[in-house]
């Protein structure tokens, strides 16, 4: 297994540009299985999850092109099968979002049950709900969720009892093709979700309150192929910031959008960051000074994102003053404390709650990667901690971050992977 090797105390200062969005790019894929031509897909990152979608089309029988400028052309008509068997979706939870396409178009499908893991059990009964509330018969079977319709499925009022962003997704996308008009109260409003009902319309969708939590949706006979760039990774961009913000340095990051993180640039602010943004740039300098500690809780957009949460906590460790971390949307992912303590870290954990308490330096140590945004966390420290940090497991990292290492070495930290 792959492990960082990171030596602390590096200022962070120069220029990183963000990739896209593994968050968009994911059910964008998914929702390239609705078309009946092909989706001509620009700014995908190239990052484990996205090429365990991709692995997830093509063994259902869809053609799937890279191009010389890694644009991706997805040729959906070639599906043969409509299983996501076992061994790609419990690598990746996100392949769940082929259910809702592959049931609309082709009125079956097989996808394996996605489990839980690290950061939390994540059910998907709102999804199965909801379909089943559009006409879908489903059965759990072998651990699989055997999905079929009786024709096309029926638009229907749908209410979620939870905010959720790959229940929406699937449910959107379900309804683009359902007979009828689908009315989804209660809809996450993510970014993400705003980027992939972008792409829908563009594919032909009629989809009415796109950046609302109540999406109309009025279902159509068909779907076009398009061509469509994905928006910039939100979390990706988060995740410098504040490395730099625990460096006490300076980031330049072209390519993103100051919009889609409103919450965490205040909370930036807050820890004493001084951000100036334009129109596809944000910078965000420290001008060498120790954060200051902030107070947090996670919640649906546009409130801070639980994929932020462990960026912030390791910032606060090594910031001034008591910062309170309140996790409410999974319930394991205060999980890469017990990491951070390891590193010389002062932080309590009082069920949801972590209090964080700053200390001057960290030490570097060997540490494990959990899960993605722990991994990330665990990076934070490790290049502000003194001496050297050994991160191991960080398979959890390539799954949402592009080039991790050679974009933190451009701006100067001391970082290099070991192959193990
Ligand atoms: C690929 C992707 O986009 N992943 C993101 C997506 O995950 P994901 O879509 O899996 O997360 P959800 O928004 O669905 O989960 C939010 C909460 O709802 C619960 N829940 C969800 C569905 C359901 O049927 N029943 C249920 O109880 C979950 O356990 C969790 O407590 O949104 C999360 C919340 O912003 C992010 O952390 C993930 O990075
Ligand atoms: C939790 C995340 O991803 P996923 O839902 O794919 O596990 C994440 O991106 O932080």
């Amino acid at each position: 297994m792959d492990k960082l090797i990171i030596t602390g105390g590096r200022q962070l200062s120069g220029e990183v540009r963000i990739s896209g969005s593994k968050n968009s790019g994911l059910p964008i894929l998914a929702a390239t299985l609705l078309a009946d031509s092909p989706v001509h897909l620009c700014n995908l990152p190239h990052l484990n999850d996205i090429t365990t979608m991709l692995a997830l089309l093509r063994c259902m029988g869809v053609g799937v092109t890279i191009d010389e400028k890694m644009g991706v052309e997805v040729d959906p008509t070639m599906i043969t099968d409509f299983t996501a068997p076992y061994d790609l979706v419990k690598t990746m939870r996100a392949s769940i979002l082929v259910l809702g396409p592959i049931l609309a178009r082709h009125g079956v499908a097989n996808v394996s049950f996605p489990g839980g893991c690290a950061i939390g059990s994540r059910p998907v009964d709102i999804h199965l709900r909801g379909l089943e509330a559009m006409g879908a018969e489903i059965q759990v079977d072998e651990g699989y969720i055997r999905a079929k319709s009786n024709g096309r499925l029926k638009g229907a009022h749908i209410f979620m009892d939870m905010v959720t962003v790959g229940g929406t997704e699937n449910l959107l996308m379900a309804a683009t093709l359902a007979e009828g008009t689908t009315i989804l109260e209660n809809a996450a409003r993510e970014p993400e979700v705003v980027d992939l009902a972008n792409c829908l319309v563009a594919m032909g969708a009629d989809i009415k309150g796109i950046g609302s939590d109540t999406l109309t949706i009025r279902g159509v006979d068909k779907l076009n192929g398009c061509t469509y760039s994905v928006m910039p990774d939100r979390i990706e961009t988060g995740t410098f910031l504040t490395a730099a913000a625990a460096a006490r340095g300076r980031v330049l990051l072209k390519d993103t959008d100051a919009h889609i993180l409103e919450a965490v640039l205040l909370k930036l602010e807050e820890a004493g960051a001084h951000i100036n943004t334009g129109p596809d740039w944000i910078e965000l300098d420290m001008k060498g000074n120790r954060p200051k500690a902030v107070s947090l809780k996670t919640a649906p957009y546009p409130a801070f994102p639980t994929d932020m949460q462990a960026q912030f906590t390791a910032m606060n460790a090594v910031a001034e003053g008591t910062g309170t971390v309140i996790e409410t949307i999974f319930e394991n992912r205060l999980i890469q404390i017990h990491e951070l303590n390891r590193m010389g870290a002062n932080i309590k954990l009082e069920g949801n709650t972590a209090i964080v308490t700053g200390v001057e330096t960290l030490k570097g140590a060997p540490v494990m990667a959990s899960d993605l945004r722990a991994s990330a966390s665990l990076v934070i420290a490790g290049m502000v901690a003194q001496g050297e940090t050994i991160v191991d497991r960080i398979y959890h990292i390539d799954r949402g971050y592009e080039c991790i290492e050679e974009k933190l070495q451009q701006l100067g930290a001391n970082i290099r992977r070991v192959p193990g």
